[in-house]
């Protein structure tokens, strides 16, 4: 068995994203030690009971302290706040990290409370559910996914290749971009799909004209794949549409007017046009199938959900 990388991982945040980490660092002894630390005691209390970590409290700083990396993984809107918490906690010579969907946000709140000598590095996993909370988690979340880092100007080399050889160790693929442009890509990729579910099911649930019950009976697949995403966190994506405003509202003009644009060639009966789109669509579902995204994973989530492997 490989070497542990780190003697303590501090996990602040245990839910999707903090368990299913706790519980590869555990399968894969990352780490010597891992300290858990969440805000509510009754997650604290779960996660203890899942048997996640070596110790638990709800002080972030003492989970903290003496760390040699920090993984942050609230929701985006509580990451300043957090920071401020562990910021007098933290060795020298430590890592600190965040897994959260937004980038420049995420910087701007964490950044300026990070002491000399420590680290700093945002990342964000591309690999997730529409669960939450540490029984939604599992240890094979991070496989052949994406993980990218925004490293700030002075971000030390060394650092960033120990944090990448983490999240390798974890299963990932790594990249690296800047935060403005991780914040444009994801708008599109993933914000803007799940603000579309979240407003198609709204739409749905709030017609007279077709009761609930029918929407529940008769809902075909389309339907129900835009019901999963509809069902995630709300905490956390209330906190995505507010951290990342603008590039949201600027892939949402461009949405809106494509939607204009349909919506004329359905009402002038401009077959081709919607056939042309439609074809295009179909290649860009092709060429992903192709680079070999395992695009189903969140089923694969489902089912290690009803058979959680510490
Ligand atoms: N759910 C997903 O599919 C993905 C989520 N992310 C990001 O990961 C982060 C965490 O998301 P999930 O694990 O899904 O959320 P979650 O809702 O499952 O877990 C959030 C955890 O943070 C804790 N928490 C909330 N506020 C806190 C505070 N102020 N101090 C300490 N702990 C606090 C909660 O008690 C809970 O343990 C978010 O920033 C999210 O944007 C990134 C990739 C995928
Ligand atoms: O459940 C899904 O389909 C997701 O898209 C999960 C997800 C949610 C947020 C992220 O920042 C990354 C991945």
């Amino acid at each position: 068995m490989a070497e542990p990388l780190f003697d303590k991982i501090a996990l602040i945040g245990i839910g999707l994203i903090g368990s299913s980490l706790a519980r590869k660092i555990r399968r894969e002894t990352l780490a010597r030690h891992v300290a858990i630390s969440t805000r509510s005691a009754e997650t604290l209390a779960r996660a203890r009971e899942l048997d996640l970590g070596d110790s638990y409290t709800t002080d972030a700083a003492e989970a903290a302290r003496d760390a040699d990396l920090v993984i942050v993984s609230v929701p985006v809107g509580s990451s300043g706040a957090v920071a401020q918490e562990i910021a007098p906690a933290l060795k020298k010579g430590a890592i600190l990290t965040d897994v959260g969907s937004t980038k420049a946000s995420v910087i701007a709140q964490m950044a300026p409370h990070v002491p000399e000598g420590v680290h700093f590095i945002p990342g964000h996993p591309l690999a997730g559910t529409e669960k939450s909370g540490p029984d939604s988690g599992f240890a094979e979340l991070f496989e052949n996914r994406w993980c990218i880092f925004t490293p700030l100007p002075d971000t030390d080399p060394q650092a960033l290749e120990t944090l990448s050889a983490f999240w390798r160790r974890c299963g990932s693929n790594i990249d690296t971009m800047d935060a403005e442009h991780h914040d444009k890509t994801l708008a599109i990729v993933s914000h803007l799909p799940h603000i579309i579910a979240y407003n198609i099911v709204g739409t749905a649930d709030d017609l007279e004209t077709v009761t609930k019950s029918e929407v529940i009976k008769y809902s075909a697949s389309g339907f129900r794949d835009f019901t999963r995403l509809a069902a995630s966190d709300p905490t956390m994506w209330r906190d995505v549409c507010l951290h990342n405003k603008d590039a949201i509202l600027e892939m949402l003009a461009r949405f809106s007017e494509d939607l204009a644009s349909l919506q004329r060639a359905i009402r002038w009966g401009e077959g081709d046009k919607l056939f042309d789109l439609f074809t295009r669509t179909r290649a860009v579902r092709r060429s992903i199938i192709e680079a070999g995204q395992d695009i189903d994973q969140p089923d694969f989530g489902r089912q290690a959900v009803e058979h959680p492997k510490a």
